[in-house]
Parts: structure tokens; sequence; C-alpha cells
């Protein structure tokens, strides 16, 4: 296997075109193999072998930087720097990350997650290279659903004009998780697909370099005309107008025309944009046929093409899904958002029944909020599905259009708390903190897949202004669905548990379980607190926090999103501001560092969400008296 003799990109160079070939069907069959049982975003790196083979053989990593938008396609950059060994840890605890790493390797120099954000990371490089008086490439490996991001066209629009050298490889595989969408990917298609459009183009460049170097005005005619038949059949027009010189497209999966390509690129003095097609799974059918399902899953029985699917209750995704079908088919008024996650959000079933009411945006987080503003204005009913981690890129437009003109935007935000696999860039565990700051806005997350339901009726019939429900990246807990969805008061806590002396204030069904489980070590010790369904993180349960006050309770609240901020800050702040001091109140949640991945039980023992921490907390509360017969 020549894939044994590659412990550094340098190894690379040692291989002629034909082992390079025979090296990236070897690529194949190991990720094939390794993410059978890791899981992993297997298509988007099956994508990527040629692309990433190119760019370490004919550039000097980590002299050369190399840097990957979102990162989830950076396997085959991992596995050519020295790390195929460690692939068996793959997104587990303390293995391997799912995505660039600096701590990984010298040739990780830009890390993400998040999408579009390459661009504007290389033209720091570039100018901090150029002021430093450095001589080295700066490569930006950026997909055409990353190419949505508005951060992408910030940082294009800013390069274009300085024109700084660097090199922009647009890895087009017409898919983000699902197929693109967008003004930008309908003319990517015209570039890629359009043959009359490649033999013109050659025509007219042939007859163009035939127009001969002449004076007066026929040479300004000539040149007017130049530019616009060169307008007309130049593929990539759009990207020489903002200043890139485009090459391509070219076939991201034929190593001689990559090479022949880049070194072409290479002579320009200025920004390239290098247009690469390639197949999204390319190499493993089931990834092929539908590489949406195989953007990223789990482990998967290679032969049949089958995830290994844990069996439980459904998870929340599929109950909010579900919930806004029944609410849709009664209100008219409802309709959905999503930037880029139509599937991952659980609206695939609810864009087949109302294509109308399904509206993807692309990775345009910003532009989703601002677009449900306006909704909500014209009287309709916008549902913004997003991820926790996803809307932090939104935060603006949510105080700015959503909250301070007080619309009726749903906010369904789902992967809320730790999310495991995804690590650090994708932990839900921010919006409390930053949604609960907001004025207008109301926060709410269920205890369980039925007061979710609940919650999906509460949201819509809610007329005041902005409403979020929050909700896990797990399955349900497993209860009985009621037979019909009820609203719940705005600001009403629900104790699911008596007891003395303490009360625990929980917030969502992680941290009501955790609840229980220290009730549980606490019983053989005649400790019995009280336990209360925090489900308002905002606003507040005043009159229950009152009552804690005023029967002696001391509280210790549960959350898993950070505690900077968070609901147990709410709880002390409205102690604090009635001058309320003779209550403990003892926040517990994740601490104030990035939690890195692995499982969700692993995040959560690694950060002290345990039932032994939460017992010991409480025994540092001495009981009070209480302040009333
Ligand atoms: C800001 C942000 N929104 C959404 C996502 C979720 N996401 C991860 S990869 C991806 C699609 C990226 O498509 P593309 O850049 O074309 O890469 P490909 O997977 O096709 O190689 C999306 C939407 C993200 N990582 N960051
Ligand atoms: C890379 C990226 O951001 C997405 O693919 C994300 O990993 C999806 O997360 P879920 O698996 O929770 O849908
Ligand atoms: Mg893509």
């Amino acid at each position: 296997m020549l894939l044994n003799q590659i412990d550094s990109p340098a190894d690379l160079k040692k291989l002629s075109i034909f082992q390079l070939e025979t090296l990236a069907e070897e690529i194949r069959g190991f990720l094939i193999e390794k993410l059978s049982k890791t899981g992993g975003h297997l298509a988007p790196n099956l994508g990527v072998v040629e692309l990433t083979i190119a760019l370490h053989y004919l550039f000097d990593s980590p002299n050369d930087k190399f840097i990957f938008d979102v990162g989830h396609q950076s396997y085959v950059h991992k596995i050519l720097t020295g790390r195929k060994d460690r692939f068996d840890t793959l997104r587990k605890y303390k293995g391997l990350c799912g995505f660039v790493k600096m701590s990984e390797s010298e040739h990780d120099v830009w890390e993400a997650g998040h999408s579009s954000t390459s661009l504007s990371a290389a033209m720091g490089m570039a100018i901090a290279r150029d002021l430093k008086g450095e001589q080295n490439k700066i490569v930006a490996v950026i997909g055409d659903g990353a190419l949505t991001g508005g951060m992408a066209l910030e940082a294009m629009n800013h390069i274009g004009h300085e024109r700084k050298n660097l090199m922009v490889v647009l890895n087009d595989n017409e898919m983000s998780i699902a197929p693109n969408v967008g003004a930008l990917h309908n003319y990517l298609s015209k570039i890629r697909t359009d043959k009359h459009y490649a033999k013109a183009k050659e025509e007219v460049e042939h007859l163009l370099k035939k127009i001969p170097a002449i004076g007066g005005t026929l040479a300004k005619t000539a040149e007017r005309l130049k530019d616009s038949l060169k307008y007309l059949v130049v593929s990539g027009v759009w990207f020489e107008e903002l200043g890139f010189k485009y090459f391509g497209p070219v076939d991201g999966h034929n190593l001689p025309q990559l090479f022949e390509t880049f070194k072409q690129a290479e002579k320009v003095n200025g920004p390239v944009l290098i247009h690469v097609i390639t197949v999204k799974g390319k190499g493993y059918s089931p990834a092929e046929e539908d590489s949406h399902t195989w953007h990223g899953g789990g482990p998967y029985k290679i032969e049949s093409g089958q995830f290994i699917k844990a069996v439980g209750p459904p998870m929340y995704t599929e109950v909010f899904s579900n919930s806004l079908i029944e609410l849709a088919e009664q209100d008219e008024r409802i309709v959905a958002v999503t930037p880029a996650m139509p599937g991952g959000s659980g609206l695939l079933k609810f864009a087949e029944l109302y294509p109308d009411r399904m509206i993807d945006v692309g990775i345009a987080e910003q532009h989703a909020a601002t677009l449900c503003a306006a909704l909500a204005l014209e009287g309709m009913k916008p549902v913004y599905a997003v991820y926790s981690t996803f809307m932090q890129r939104a935060y603006d437009q949510i105080v700015h259009d959503i909250c301070r003109q007080n619309t009726n935007v749903i906010f369904a935000i789902d992967r809320a708390g730790f999310v495991g696999a995804d690590g650090e860039t994708h932990q839900g565990v921010y919006d409390i903190a930053f949604m609960r700051s907001i004025p207008n806005m109301v926060m709410m997350m269920p205890k369980d897949e039925n007061e979710l339901r609940h919650m999906m009726k509460t949201a819509v019939d809610y007329n005041e202004g902005p409403i979020a429900v929050r909700y896990p990246r797990m399955n349900g807990v497993g209860v009985k669905m009621d037979e019909e969805a009820k609203p719940i008061p705005i600001g009403s806590w629900e104790t699911v548990r008596d007891g003395e002396g303490f009360a625990i204030l929980a917030a969502g069904p992680q941290m009501l379980e955790l609840a229980f489980g220290a009730a549980e070590l606490l019983k053989s010790e005649g400790i019995q607190p009280r336990i209360v369904n925090a489900r308002f993180l905002k606003p507040l349960d005043e009159q229950m926090l009152m009552n804690l006050y005023e029967d002696g309770y001391n509280i210790l609240t549960l959350e898993e999103g950070t505690v900077k901020g968070g609901f147990g800050g709410a709880v002390l702040e409205f102690y604090a501001e009635r001058d309320i001091y003779g209550v403990r109140v003892k926040p517990v949640g994740i601490p104030d560092y990035f939690v890195e991945h692995g499982s969700p039980k692993e995040q959560r023992q690694e950060v002290g969400l345990t039932p032994e921490r939460v017992v010991t907390e409480l025994k540092t509360m001495l009981p009070r008296k209480r302040q009333r017969a």
C-alpha cells in the first residue's frame, strides 16, 4: 500500500502521477473503511481526495498555508500530514478532531467548523505575509455551499479590491448539505454544464487573439468588442469582475488537469479563483447517489450502505417536524425558514407538504433572521429553524430586526446543549446567555418530547413578539404524547417532584434527568430536594421564586449551557434586583471554556454535570429558616 509510505506531504513528491492516482484510490478505501466504524463527514471527504493530494504535491505546507472552509472536508489533509494512524479515534473523546485543529499539526493553520470564514482568514494571512515581507502561498479551499455565506462575499469584495496574491479553490460539487440553492449556485451550474458555452468560449478566445493590435478609434472599438465578447462567453466573468483571475471549470478528480491548472494559476500576480468540479461522495455509490444523507452520519455497514441506527424514542427534531406540520395544517400563516439545513432541522417532510412555505436561503443565517422579521411584520408566522450554534451568526439581526421591532418570529433552536462529536465549534451552549439578555424575547425549553409539542402550540398562539423553543440533539425520553397540543402559560414553571430545603431548577430533559439522579443519591441521606421543570428561561416564574425564598429553600440551577450569563445568573439577578440576599443560589452549568468533541455523556462528565457533583453542591448549602409561617 502506497498509503503506508505517506507520513508527510514530502513523501508525496516522490510518487509518479500514476502512483498518486493509485494513492487516491487507497485513500478512498481507507476513508470508507474507517468511517464505517467512527462515522463522520464521508461524502465531503471522498470528493476532495485528488484535490487535496494535488495541493500537498504542488505546494509546500505548512510554509504555504491551506485554509479549509468549514473544515469538515479535511480528513484527506489529515491523512497526508501524519495522522492516518489516529483515524480510529475520529471525533471520539480526546481523539482526532473532525475539523482542522492547530494543536494536532503544524499543517493545520486555521480552524473552523462554521462555514464561510476561509476567505477572510486567507486575506488576513495575505496582508500579514506582505507586511512581514514573506513570500509563502495562501490557498483557501471553499465549497459552493460555503460560498453562499455572506462573509465570503464580504471577503471577496475586499480581496478583489486589494488584489492580494492568494488562491481561492472553489470546490463545486453542486451540494451544500442539501442540494445547493440560490442565484450563485445557478450561475455556477451554467458555467459547469453549458458545453456550448465552453465551445463558444474557445472559438471566441481564438478569434480575440486574431484581432491585430491596431491604432486609432478602431483599436478602441476592438478593445470594447473584446471586452463585451469576453463578457458573453468567458466563464467565471462574475469572479473576474470582482478582481479575481478565474481558472476553470476543471475536473477535480483529474490529477494532470489539476496540476496544469494550478501551475498556470501560480504564475498570476493577484487573487486567483480556481473553479474545481467534484463529485460529493465520489467512489462510494451510496454516498454518490445520496450525498445529502451521506454528508455526515454515524457508523454504517459498507456492503449495504445502511447506517447503524440506535433504536429509541423519536429525536426531538422529529417531534418538532411533526408538530410543525400539525400546526401548519391549521394555520396557513406558518412558514419555515432554514439557512441550508432542511434535513438536519427536520423540514424535509414539511417541504414536501408545503413547498411554498419552506424557504431555504442557503448558508445565510443573518439573511434568514431578517427575512423572518419582515415575514412576521407582514402577518406571517415565520418559524426560524436553526441550530443553536449557527444562530450565533445572526445575533445582530435577532436584536436589531426581530426583537427591537417586536416581531412574532418563532425560533426553533435545535442542537441546544452538548452536540457530541462535532465538538467545540458546534456546541449549542451560548444561546441561553445571548438570547435572554434581549428585550421582548421569550425563551422555552421542554422537559420531554410531549412538552415540546405543547411549546410549539404555545409559540404559534403567542402574538406578543419573538418566542424561542430550544431542544437538544437527542432522542426523546419516551413519554406518551397527549391527545391534543395545548398552550402553556408564559413564564410558568412546573414542580415535578416535591421536596424540602433545596430546590433544583432544571432546564431541559438532560438536566431534569440529572436532577432526579442526584435526588436518588440523596434519598439514603434523608435529603429530598424539590425538582422544578424550569421550562421558561425567560421570563422566569417570579411567583415561584418568591415562594421558594419565603419558604426557606436554597436553590441550585441546572443548565446545559454556559454559566456565564446563563439561566442561573438570571435567578441570581432576580433576587439581587429585589435586595433579597438570604437565599443561596448555586448556578451549575458549563464552565467558561470550549468543550471539545466526544459523546454528550463524556462532555457532561468532563464539566461536572453529574449527579455526584449536584449532591456535593447541595451539601455545601446549609438549610435556611422559613421566612413565613
Ligand atoms: C455558519 C454555518 N452554517 C451552517 C453550517 C452547516 N454546514 C456544514 S457543511 C455545510 C454545507 C457546506 O457546503 P459546501 O461548502 O459546498 O461543502 P461540501 O460539503 O459540499 O464539500 C453546512 C450548511 C455551518 N458549518 N456553518
Ligand atoms: C459540518 C457541519 O457543520 C454539519 O455537517 C454538522 O456537522 C451537522 O450536524 P448534525 O450532525 O448535528 O446535523
Ligand atoms: Mg458543496
